[in-house]
């Protein structure tokens, strides 16, 4: 009997350009075509070896295992070949050995670069904004309605395209179709989000081979739910070629004849623009805004970003915050006198406050406070309590191990986990501090602009990947996204991300709480897959304080800081329980100080503190935000006033009972209950019963002088 042909699920080649998103695609494809994903790094070894030996038979035997590839994002430019490693050779693959490709971001850029485009600079750098993308309904786009796409790039393809040159293009025919200087690449959409930055390409595909493209991220939390399915058109557009190429019938076609016609109707106009739901449901705009622009057929991109924006013609909502430059006027450095004033301290008590601003970097502080040295360790014990008294945090922790003293009061978790291997992040990214005049609302007004959400949105984003690439495409969600939480000198903008193993339904209630069989540990039984360790292992250092994309802001932090280590500030602090699972914060708002033996006669304290820098950063603000969470910390230092002793008089008189009910409240009192309204009405009515007797006994004074006469109990 013939063996049965095992279908094999299709394969993709994701090539991975060390982006902080990438296990978000190989989820989001996984999730949503039936294929298996197989990822690799642009400069693997193994293609690159086979690449660079000129054999070119070996590479392109490789790309035969697969049905399909994605070129992914990463940080870098498409012109550096350092950047885009292996990318670069499938834009030059010939005829026989072509093979359906998806570039995504960098990777679409790397594409568009092969094919005629330049790429340069936006002028306002969109990382983490989300924005309405035009686009005309056709190829990956078709049935694609209102597209709300994250974007994470500072560069972008340049077609010489007349809405690029010119900032005009008549509408709608010219601006979908190839340029003389890229007559194979045909636009499918743009963005006019940004004013400075104009219209910028967003979709494309090569008129003839099976290249397609996109400059958005489809896979970001924060792209609605038609990122899908241009995953899912495009997927079937790469099988539709597949079978034509079977049957090697393709009819040639011009750029022209693919150039859609002029529309026949506004309705066309809609359905072109990704307006219209599958329902077909009608125009919903008012007819008379656009009648006068269509006919004279040409529109410029802020007339256009207003169609996307609002589709009513209105004029352009205001425009998101221009970028600030952050070009520093050299590194800031506070004087010790300004640190005394600024945290009110004694100068015998300076912290002093070194900082620098690096031009376009993290501020990056270090305070280092001076006390004299404590007779006994039991100081540091009661400043973490000062600490987390002054400063309540949910992830705070004192360690005290041999000369090393570490008072923690984080507000953020980096990653538990418990034994069933579920896991939980809680990034926090999104600062604002409490003082005179910034109330809840303000404090929540200021954590909705889009620069704050851009910053949590990254590192989100960032966290998705990092638990998609330990549990899989299927097991990671975002259960709280952006919510303002209330600490005692700041509010902060945090997210929670949730990641449970195949197989295992998280216990909710302690009730719920069974040992999974297959996840127990123990004699006969399968190990235990260490899901949440390594998760834990793998997502270091914590994304919240490196950025996105992560390995490259290593690099640059690495470099920027001359390689000097930071301790243990902006690392892990927690435990691992021997039941398998862990809890670990990320360490900041917290001292540190190490004792020496050559220094005997003063405590060295050292705080860390810093902020997070995207293209909407200034440096003012971020400076400010810095020495809000230095003081959060430094605060548990500064000499604190006398603790308020309640005066005797001020005590609670204690009233003999002169009827049953307020004895029984009394004998209730003392055992601890807790005191009803209807109780509190009771006492008060004894104390006006006492003082009415007094005032008729004509006795002198008030309760509390009887008390210092030893009156009552
Ligand atoms: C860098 C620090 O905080 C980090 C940056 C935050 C922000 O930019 O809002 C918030 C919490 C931390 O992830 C710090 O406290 O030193
Ligand atoms: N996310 C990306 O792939 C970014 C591409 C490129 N590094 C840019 O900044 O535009």
């Amino acid at each position: 009997m013939a063996p049965a042909i095992l279908t094999q699920r299709p394969k993709i080649l994701f090539l991975d350009a060390y982006d902080s998103f990438s296990n978000n695609i190989v989820a989001l494809v996984e999730q949503n075509v039936d294929v298996d994903v197989v990822k690799i790094f642009i400069d693997d070894p193994l293609l690159k070896g086979i690449n660079a030996s000129g054999d070119q038979a070996a590479f392109l035997e490789c790309l035969k295992g697969f049905d399909a590839i994605i070129a992914g994002p990463g940080p870098g430019w498409a012109k550096c070949d350092e950047d885009v490693g292996l990318m670069k050779n499938l834009w030059e693959l010939q005829d026989e050995n072509l093979i359906p490709i998806l570039g995504i971001c960098l990777g679409f850029q790397s594409l568009c670069l092969a094919f005629g485009a330049d790429i340069e600079r936006l002028d306002e750098p969109k990382h983490g904004i989300i924005s309405t993308v035009l686009h005309k309904g056709q190829s990956i786009f078709r049935d694609v309605e209102q597209l709300l796409a994250t974007q994470y790039h500072s560069l972008q393809v340049k077609l010489n395209h007349p809405i690029q040159t010119k900032r005009a293009v008549r509408y709608p025919a010219q601006l979908w179709e190839p340029t003389e200087t890229c007559p194979h690449l045909e636009p499918l959409a743009w963005d006019f989000h940004s004013e400075r930055n104009g219209a910028v390409l967003m979709g494309v595909k090569h008129i003839q081979k099976p290249f397609w493209g996109v400059q958005f991220h489809p896979e970001s939390i924060c792209t609605n739910d038609e990122g899908k399915r241009i995953i899912q058109n495009w997927w079937e557009d790469a099988l539709a070629w597949k079978r034509k190429r079977m049957f090697r019938n393709v009819p040639k076609q011009s750029p022209l004849s693919t150039s859609e016609s002029l529309p026949k109707s506004f309705d066309d106009f809609w359905r072109e623009l990704g307006f219209y739901n599958s329902k077909k449901h009608s125009t919903t705009f008012p007819r008379r805004d656009f009648t006068a622009k269509l006919d004279s057929g040409t529109l410029a991109p802020e007339e256009l970003a207003s169609l996307v924006a609002h589709g009513d013609g209105q004029s352009l909502p205001d425009l998101p915050p221009s970028t600030v430059h952050c070009s520093t006027t050299g590194s800031g450095r506070l004087t010790v006198a300004d640190v005394c004033e600024l945290l009110d301290i004694p100068r015998h008590e300076a912290i002093v406050l070194e900082s620098g601003l690096q031009s376009n970097l993290v501020p990056m502080a270090v305070g280092t406070g001076r006390m004299s040295r404590s007779e006994d360790n039991e100081h540091s014990w009661d400043l973490y309590k000062g600490l987390t008294g002054h400063n309540p945090a949910p992830f705070g922790a004192y360690m005290r191990m041999h000369n090393v003293h570490i008072l923690s009061s984080s507000p953020e978790r980096y990653i538990s986990w418990d034994r069933s291997q579920s896991a939980q992040c809680r990034p926090i990214k999104g600062t604002v501090q409490k003082k005179p005049g910034i109330t809840a609302e303000t404090a929540n007004a200021i954590l909705s602009s889009s620069k704050e959400r851009a910053e949590n949105l990254m590192i989100v984003d960032l966290t998705r990947h990092q638990l998609h690439g330990v549990y899989g495409s299927d097991n990671v969600r975002v259960s709280q996204l952006m919510e303002v939480e209330e600490y005692e000198t700041l509010w902060q903008l945090v997210s929670v991300v949730d990641a449970v193993p195949s197989g295992i339904r998280k216990p909710m209630t302690p009730e719920e709480w069974e040992d999974p069989a297959e996840y127990a540990s123990g004699s006969g039984k399968q190990s235990v897959p260490y899901l949440g360790f390594q998760a834990f292992v793998e997502s270091l250092p914590p994304g919240s304080m490196t950025g996105a994309p992560k390995k490259r802001s290593c690099e640059i932090l690495h470099k920027e800081e001359d390689g000097k280590r930071r301790g243990i500030y902006s690392g892990v602090l927690g435990y691992l329980d021997v039941g398998g699972g862990g809890d670990f914060s990320v360490v900041i708002r917290t001292a540190i100080k190490i004792d020496s033996p050559d220094n005997d006669k003063e405590d060295v304290w050292r705080i860390g503190a810093g902020g997070a820098v995207t293209s909407q950063s200034t440096p003012e603000g971020e400076y400010e935000e810095m020495l809000a969470k230095f003081q959060s910390t430094a605060r548990a230092f500064k000499p604190q006033p006398p603790a308020k002793r309640i005066s005797k008089s001020k005590r609670v008189e204690i009233i003999e009972p002169d009827n049953p009910q307020f004895a029984e409240l009394l004998a209730n009192m003392r055992g601890g209950e807790e005191l009803s309204l209807d109780d509190a009405q009771i006492m008060l009515r004894a104390v006006e019963r006492e003082l009415r007797r007094r005032t008729a006994a004509g006795e002198e004074g008030t309760l509390a002088e009887a008390e210092a006469e030893g009156g009552f109990n």
